[in-house]
C-alpha cells in the first residue's frame, strides 16, 4: 500500500534549498524521494555535464591500454548489435519474396530461392565468428580495464588517512567494474541508436514514399508509453528506511544464526527462545508488503498504463489490417511479415536507447566516483620542506615540541588530548604511562602524523611539523603498535616491506626476525619465511557443498587444500609484526620510534627480550614507548609522561616522579606490590634454617 506526504519546495530563511520530497510508506519501508518535474532542461543539462569528460576520459584510458582492441571492439560490436539484426531481416525478407513469388507463379524459381538461402547462410556463420571474437576480445578488454580501475582504487584506498576514513572520504563505495560497464553502455547506446537508423532505412525500402513516417510513428508509440509510465526509483535520488517494528525484529532475529552468535547462543540456550520470537514477529508482520522498494514503487502505477501499453503494441498490427483493406496494392504477405518482424526489432531497440541511455548517465556517475579518487584531499597537511631539515646531523634523532595542543578525533566533541605540551629532546628515551583512556595512543598518533592536532603547535627540529613534506614525515617515523596486522603475503614478505628497499635481503630479514623474536616460530612452519598466512578469502572454496568432513575423493582433496593453510597465535602474530619494525629500524631514514603496548599478548619474557632489543638499536632514533608494564623500561627512560584524561599529569625521571608521590608512584607502587606480596609469600612458605645448623 502506498500512502504519501509532500514537504519543502518553497525556500524560507533558515531552510535549506532544494527541490522538495516526498515521503510514502511502501510497505515495511519509508522511501523520501525528490519531486524532480518531468522536463527540467536546465537541470537536466547541469546533470549531463560531467558526462561529457568522464566519458571522453574513458575512451581515452581503454585507447592507451590497447587502441587495436578499441577499434574491433566498436566495429565488431556496431557490426554484430546494429547492421547485422537488420541485415539479417533484409536477407529473410529476399527468401520470403523468392518463396512467395514462386508459389503466385505455380513454378518457384530454385536458382533464385537457393541464392537467397545460401547468402543468408554465409551470412549467418560469418556473422557468428564475428560475434564469437568479439565476446572475447570484450572480455580480454574488461580484464583490462577493470584491473586498471582496481589500480587506481586500490591507490585511493592506500593514500587516504585515517582523519579521511573517518570522515567517510573513502572508496568504499566505489567498484572496480564501473570502467568496463560505463563503456559497454556508451557502446550500447551507439549500437542503438545506429541500429534505429539501420531498421528504418529497411522499413523504408519496403514501403511506399508517405508510409515509412507514419510506420515509424505506430512503432514509436509503445516505447514512449513505456518511458511515460515507467516509474523508477533509481532514477530520483532517494532515501529508504524500514521502519515496521515487526519486520525489523525478524531481520535481527535472522541475523543471529550467524556463526559470531553462535557460541553465546549454545551456551545460553536460548535456540528455542529465538525460534518462539521469531515466530511470534512473523505472525505480527503478516502481509505487509515486505518486496524490495524498488518494485513496490515501480508496481504502484495501477493496470490502467499496463493496458494502455499492451494495446499501444498492436497498433501496427492495425496498419496492416487498415492497408490490406483500403490499399492492397503494394501489400503482399512478404511484406507484411518482414515489417513485423522490423516492427519487433524497432520496438526493442528502442526501448533498448531509453535504457542504455540511462544506464550509461548512471554508469557514467560510477567511473566519475573512481576518477574523483585522484582528487581526494587528504586530511593531514603537508608542507614542502624536506626532512630531515638539509644540514642536520643525519646521525640524531627526531626532537620534538608540543604547545598547549589539544585534539579531538573526526565526529568527536570530546577532546582525547587537552592543552598538552612537552619536549622531546633528540634521540631520548620516553615512556608514557597512565590509565585506560588518558590519551597515550593519541599522542603516538599525533607524533607518528596520523592525524592533526585540531589546536595548538607541534613542531619538529624547530619547525612546525606540517611544515615537512607528510611523505618525509611518514618516512621518519616507525611505530609498533598492538593493531599491526599481518598482510595475506608470505612471511618473507611481510618482515621484509618493514624496508621495501631491502624487500629480498634474506639476511636482514633473518635478522629482524631475530630480534623481533620470531625466528623460532618461522622455523616450525614447513614453508619457513615462504609461509602466507592468512590466505586471502576467496583462494580456496567448494562448490555444491564440498565438506571437509565428505569421505570421498574430492573431500579428501579439499582437506588437503585447506591443511596447507597455516595459523599461528595471537603473541607469536605480534613477533612477527615487530620483527617488521626491526626491519623499518634498519633504515636510517627513521628519527622517531613509537611503540604503543605491543606486548600485550606477549610472555613476560618476550616482552622483556623485545625492548631490551628495540633499546639496542635507537642510535640515532628518538624512542617513545607507550606501556602498562613499565617496570623494565622506567630505569632507562630519559623521560617519563605520566597523563589523565588527555593532559600530562606528572612529567620527569623514574625517582624525580616516585618523589612526587602523586599518580605515577601510586601506580608504580601497584605493580611493585603485585611482585613484593608474592615475594614475601614464598619466603614464607620456604622451610626456616634450623637453629641447631
Ligand atoms: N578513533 C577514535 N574516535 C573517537 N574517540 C576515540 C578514538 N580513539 C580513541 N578515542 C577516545 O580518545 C580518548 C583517548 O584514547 P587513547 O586510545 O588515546 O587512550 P589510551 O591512553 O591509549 O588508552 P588505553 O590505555 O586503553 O590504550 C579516549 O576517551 C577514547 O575513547
Amino acid at each position: 500500500m502506498v500512502s504519501g506526504n509532500t514537504v519543502g519546495g518553497n525556500v524560507t530563511r533558515g531552510q535549506v534549498a532544494g527541490p522538495p520530497i516526498r515521503s510514502m510508506q511502501l510497505g515495511v519501508y519509508r522511501v523520501v524521494t525528490e519531486i524532480l518535474p518531468l522536463f527540467n532542461p536546465r537541470q537536466q543539462w547541469k546533470k549531463a555535464v560531467p558526462f561529457f569528460p568522464t566519458a571522453a576520459r574513458l575512451v581515452r584510458d581503454v585507447y592507451e591500454l590497447s587502441p587495436w582492441m578499441l577499434f574491433f571492439c566498436v566495429v565488431t560490436h556496431i557490426w554484430c548489435k546494429s547492421i547485422a539484426p537488420s541485415f539479417s531481416l533484409y536477407l529473410s525478407s529476399r527468401i520470403l519474396a523468392a518463396i512467395e513469388d514462386g508459389l503466385k507463379r505455380g513454378s518457384p524459381d530454385s536458382a533464385a530461392i537457393f541464392q537467397a538461402v545460401g547468402l543468408r547462410m554465409i551470412f549467418m556463420v560469418l556473422t557468428t565468428a564475428v560475434d564469437w571474437w568479439r565476446a572475447r576480445m570484450q572480455s580480454k578488454m574488461k580484464e583490462r580495464l577493470t584491473s586498471q580501475f582496481a589500480r587506481y582504487i586500490l591507490r585511493s584506498k592506500l593514500e587516504t588517512d585515517l582523519t579521511g576514513v573517518q570522515a567517510n572520504v573513502s572508496s568504499r563505495h566505489v567498484s572496480e567494474a564501473s570502467g568496463w560497464y560505463t563503456f559497454k553502455n556508451l557502446l550500447d547506446t551507439v549500437c542503438n541508436v545506429a541500429g534505429v537508423v539501420a531498421q528504418l532505412y529497411l522499413s523504408s525500402t519496403m514501403l511506399s514514399v508517405g508510409h515509412a513516417p507514419i510506420f515509424t510513428l505506430l512503432c514509436l508509440v509503445r516505447p514512449i508509453l513505456g518511458a511515460v509510465f515507467s516509474k523508477s526509483l533509481s532514477s530520483k535520488p532517494h532515501l529508504v528506511q524500514a521502519n515496521d517494528p515487526h519486520f525489523l525484529r525478524m531481520k535481527s532475529l535472522r541475523e543471529l544464526g550467524r556463526p559470531t552468535y553462535r557460541e553465546d547462543i549454545l551456551t545460553g540456550d536460548i535456540v528455542e527462545h529465538i525460534i518462539r520470537e521469531f515466530r511470534r514477529a512473523v505472525n505480527l508482520l503478516g502481509d505487509a508488503d515486505i518486496r524490495k522498494p524498488s518494485v513496490q514503487y515501480q508496481a504502484s502505477n495501477g493496470p490502467a498504463s499496463y493496458i494502455l501499453t499492451k494495446l499501444a503494441s498492436d497498433l501496427p498490427m492495425l496498419y496492416y489490417a487498415a492497408n490490406t483493406v483500403y490499399n492492397s496494392a503494394g501489400f503482399n504477405l512478404t511484406v507484411i511479415a518482414s515489417l513485423h518482424q522490423c516492427e519487433s526489432l524497432l520496438h526493442w531497440t528502442f526501448e533498448s536507447i531509453v535504457d542504455s541511455v540511462w544506464i550509461a548517465a548512471q554508469q557514467v556517475n560510477l567511473a566519475k566516483a573512481v576518477y574523483d579518487l585522484e582528487h581526494v584531499v587528504h586530511k593531514t597537511e603537508s608542507g614542502d620542506l624536506p626532512y630531515p631539515p638539509l644540514g642536520r646531523p643525519h646521525e640524531q634523532g627526531m626532537p620534538v615540541e608540543m604547545r598547549n595542543v589539544s585534539f579531538s578525533y573526526p565526529g568527536s566533541t570530546s577532546k582525547a588530548l587537552n592543552n598538552v605540551t612537552l619536549s622531546i629532546k633528540a634521540g631520548q628515551l620516553i615512556v608514557i604511562v597512565g590509565a585506560n583512556g588518558s590519551g597515550k595512543s593519541t599522542l603516538v598518533k599525533l607524533l607518528t602524523s596520523l592525524y592533526d592536532a585540531t589546536s595548538g603547535s607541534i613542531t619538529v627540529d624547530g619547525e612546525d611539523i606540517r611544515s615537512y613534506r607528510l611523505a618525509d614525515r611518514r618516512r621518519a617515523t616507525a611505530a609498533l603498535t598492538q593493531g599491526h596486522r599481518l598482510f595475506p603475503l608470505s612471511l618473507r614478505e611481510n618482515i621484509g616491506i618493514g624496508n621495501p628497499a631491502h624487500v629480498a635481503d634474506m639476511g636482514m630479514i633473518h635478522t629482524a626476525a631475530k630480534q623481533g623474536g620470531a625466528d623460532g616460530l618461522v622455523s616450525k612452519l614447513g614453508d619457513g619465511f615462504e609461509t602466507v598466512l592468512q590466505q586471502t578469502w576467496g583462494t580456496q572454496f567448494s562448490e555444491n557443498g564440498v565438506k571437509t568432513t565428505d569421505n570421498t575423493p574430492l573431500g579428501e582433496a579439499f582437506k588437503k587444500i585447506l591443511q596447507t593453510t597455516a595459523d599461528v597465535s595471537g603473541g607469536e602474530r605480534q613477533r612477527l609484526a615487530a620483527s617488521r619494525t626491526f626491519m623499518r629500524l634498519t633504515s636510517s631514514d627513521v628519527k622517531l620510534v613509537c611503540v604503543d603496548e605491543p606486548s600485550a599478548n606477549l610472555d613476560p619474557e618476550a616482552e622483556l627480550q623485545l625492548f631490551n632489543n628495540l633499546r639496542m638499536v635507537r642510535q640515532g632514533k628518538t624512542m617513545v614507548f607507550v606501556t602498562h608494564r613499565f617496570a623494565h623500561l622506567t630505569k632507562h627512560a630519559d623521560l617519563i609522561l605520566c597523563m589523565k584524561e588527555g593532559a600530562i599529569l606528572e612529567s620527569g625521571t623514574h625517582e624525580e616522579l616516585m618523589a612526587l608521590d602523586g599518580e605515577y608512584c601510586k601506580m608504580f607502587e601497584i605493580q611493585a606490590k603485585a611482585f613484593t606480596e608474592f615475594q614475601d609469600r614464598k619466603r614464607q612458605s620456604s622451610p626456616k634454617p634450623s637453629l641447631v645448623e
